[in-house]
């Protein structure tokens, strides 16, 4: 039984990885991620500049998930552009991925300008959902610019690259969001970020649970897993073929990967799970869901992906 998967024309021998901003932030924790039985890892977000990101507390683990407001701390993209370049060499025949997030259309461009420059030869996430940035919108939820920013993108970067959205919660907006999309040669789409600006509070001090925003946060985990998969299902419906789904949102069972790749997902991502779990979680996902293949009588991915049923 294989978990083995292709995206943007490689192969990876796990569909499992790290969501991007969990196990990602500095070598220690990426060795980690490259040890495990993840078939890659993404970096954390990279900004021009490193940032410290927000004042915490910052991130909480609740019973059904998290909530964050980290504020983009990372080291700069330089930082992690350095550690995959001496992972390629240390474990050739591996794609990493690189996640990048500019403030403006301008540092999108001088990012994607530093990745061509580098010997980096993996896969370009830009993200497109970060809530947690004071004052900054969600790039995700604002369409016109959202075509703007690929449009150069695309005249820019020739690399394998793809985009992290924002959950979306109305039809009408898969639609539009997928016309968009469908213009541009992008080799996947990754449903879904957290669920921007949620609020969990502490009713004992009658006092919210993080400081940044006066305690508005990214929510993560089991609240997000029927979001996740209705943006992953959405549109994996709606893209042409060539544009693949990563799926990531409240996966911390075999079952909720499963989940996933029946949606449309060629590839899960971990996230809050992975953060409460640690790395070995990469074991008993992949145990799990080869148990749920087997005794479906499955031997790979394809034989069922994206083959979710409707009622007619
Ligand atoms: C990159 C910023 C993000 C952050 C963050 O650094 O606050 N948290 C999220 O849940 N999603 C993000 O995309």
């Amino acid at each position: 039984i294989s978990t083995k998967t292709t995206l943007a024309g490689f192969e990876f021998d796990n569909c499992l990885m790290n969501a991007a901003g969990v196990y990602c932030y500095d070598a220690a924790e990426l060795d980690q991620m490259q040890a495990s039985k993840a078939g890659t890892f993404v970096t954390k977000s990279a900004t021009l500049q490193a940032r410290t990101g927000n004042p915490e507390p910052r991130y909480l683990a609740t019973p059904l998930g998290s909530i964050n407001s980290m504020g983009l701390p990372n080291h700069g993209l330089p930082y992690y552009l350095d550690y995959v370049s001496q992972q390629q060499i240390a474990v050739p025949n591996k794609i990493y991925f690189q996640s990048i997030t500019g403030f403006n259309i301008d540092e999108d461009e001088q990012l994607l300008a530093q990745i061509t420059a580098s010997d980096f030869k993996g896969i370009v996430e830009l993200n497109l959902s970060c809530p947690n940035v004071p004052g900054k919108p969600q790039t995700g939820y604002d369409f016109e610019t959202v075509e703007r920013i690929l449009t150069r993108v695309f005249e820019v970067y020739q690399g394998p690259l793809g985009i992290k959205l924002p959950p979306y919660f109305d039809i009408v907006h898969f639609d539009q969001m997928a016309a968009i999309l469908n213009q541009f040669p992008l080799a996947f789409v990754n449903c879904v970020n957290s669920i921007g600006n949620g609020l969990f509070i502490d009713a004992a001090t009658e006092t919210v649970t993080i400081k940044p925003k006066n305690g508005f946060g990214g929510i993560g985990g089991d609240y997000l897993k029927p979001t996740a998969l209705a943006n992953v299902h959405a549109f994996y419906q709606r893209l042409k073929p060539e544009i693949q789904i990563i799926g990531t949102g409240g996966v911390k069972s075999g079952q909720d990967v499963f989940e996933h790749l029946l949606c449309g997902a060629s590839m899960v991502q971990v996230g809050t799970a992975l953060q409460k779990e640690g790395p070995l979680i990469f074991d008993r996902l992949t145990a799990e869901l080869k148990t749920i293949m087997q005794q479906k009588g499955y031997t790979q991915i394809a034989d069922f992906q994206g083959q979710l049923k409707h009622l007619d």
